[in-house]
């Protein structure tokens, strides 16, 4: 009997066990479906995700088959055709904005008083000073401004203005030759020298000049002398693969006069019309500096003589920038100069510095990191953007 008991207990509690099991099961399958997805159901705190359209079944269907993905057809580096260079420093002439505001409205506010005493004098010297005219070029400036407006007798604030660009245009001295020297010649390319201290924007602008030269429709070779910083001849012949130009380069730490000798004979070999070298510009000395850019131009004239060697010059280095530029003018015969940067400063003056200490004219100016952002230097265009026309 007592078994009976025990068995009967064992059973009940089997299908007590079993029945909890399967209820909440059953449960589940009842439970509504989620928050949202019935129209009216609209209980706070749900977050409703949009649903993508229904699409038909066989395109959700994952293929049989997996397809190999189509090989993707080799992409030759599109050749760009880079913007011509005429009318470039109007078209840029908002970068100077900076620059304008310093001697447009600071100096022209000046001049549009009734009366021009000695203190209006003094602080149209102060702005000129201030926008790194330097010193000796604004007093030469003021005063023959000052001698002008006393023996025409201007008056109008338009007068003051035209007469100040005209200062400004003849201290930029406009007669200058700022021609490239980009031809070849007696059968062979021109050779043009990039030099310049670090970070000054050297390979930046060879690449420029390269696109400029391109867009005039000369054939160019780089060459990438900037061995000392791993990434310049990288960054070299980036430039030169986007308008099609080719890049001689050397190991890196390797010797910078034997890569610019390799680039000119490549461009003799293969006939361009234009050989850019970038070089180096460690400035720890002198000796160093003439050391290694001397070599590079005695080994590049081994072909023939070299035809242009811009220095390019940050101009947001100021008269700091002036000293260090003497330097490379004592060790190679600068050409021209390229002053970069000119959209980052507020002194655009440091042109006229620029060519009155060096007396080496400017050729190029850089207004901006774009690949077109580099003009042809013309002293009138360059005033007219610096003065503005709010007085
Ligand atoms: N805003 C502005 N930036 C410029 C201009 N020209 C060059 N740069 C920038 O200046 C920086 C330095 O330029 P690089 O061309 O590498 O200078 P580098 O003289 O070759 O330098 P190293 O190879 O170290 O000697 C880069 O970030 C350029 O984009 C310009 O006209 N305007």
């Amino acid at each position: 009997m007592e078994y009976v008991v025990a068995s009967l207990i064992l059973l009940a509690v089997l299908l007590v066990g079993a029945v909890g099991l399967v209820v909440p099961r059953l449960r589940r399958r009842e439970l509504p479906p989620p928050a949202g997805s019935v129209p009216g159901d609209d209980r706070a705190g749900t977050t409703t995700l949009e649903r993508p359209p229904a699409v038909p079944e066989a395109e959700t269907l994952p293929p049989l088959i997996e397809r190999p993905a189509e090989p993707a057809a080799p992409t030759a580096p599109a050749v760009e055709t880079p913007e011509p260079t005429a009318g470039r420093l109007v078209r840029l002439r908002a970068r100077l904005s900076r620059s304008q505001n310093v001697f447009g409205r600071g100096l022209l506010s000046v001049l549009s008083r009734d009366h021009l005493d000695d203190d209006a004098w003094e602080e149209i010297e102060d702005s000129l000073i201030s926008a790194d005219v330097g010193v000796e070029a604004t007093q030469v400036l003021v005063e023959r401004l000052r001698e002008r407006v006393r023996v025409l007798g201007t008056r109008t604030v338009a007068e003051v203005r035209a007469q100040l660009a005209e200062e400004l245009t003849a201290a930029l001295e406009p007669e200058l030759d700022r021609s490239l020297h980009t031809a070849p010649h007696e059968g062979r390319p021109a050779v043009v020298l990039v030099v310049g201290v670090n970070g000054a924007g050297k390979t930046t602008t060879c690449g420029k000049i390269a696109r400029v030269l391109v867009a005039d429709g000369r054939t160019v070779l780089l060459g990438a002398a900037d061995t000392f910083r791993a990434a310049a001849a990288e960054q070299l012949a980036t430039w030169g693969e986007r308008v099609g130009a080719e890049t001689v380069r050397g190991p890196e730490g390797g010797d910078p006069a034997s890569v610019a000798f390799d680039a000119v004979k490549r461009g003799i070999d293969v006939g361009v019309d234009t050989v850019l070298v970038d070089t180096a510009g460690r400035l720890q000395n002198k000796v160093g500096l003439m050391d290694e850019l001397g070599k590079v131009k005695r080994v590049v004239e081994k072909h023939g003589p070299v035809d242009e060697t811009l220095l390019i010059l940050d101009a947001t280095t100021g008269q700091n920038g002036l000293e260090q530029a003497r330097v490379f003018t004592e060790v190679v015969d600068v050409t021209g100069v390229v002053l970069t940067k000119l959209d980052g400063t507020a002194k655009g003056g440091i042109v006229i510095a620029v060519q009155n200490k060096l007396g080496i004219p400017v050729k190029l100016v850089g207004l901006g990191e774009g690949p077109d952002d580099l003009a042809p230097f013309e002293p009138a265009a360059f005033v007219e953007a610096l003065l503005g026309t709010d007085a």
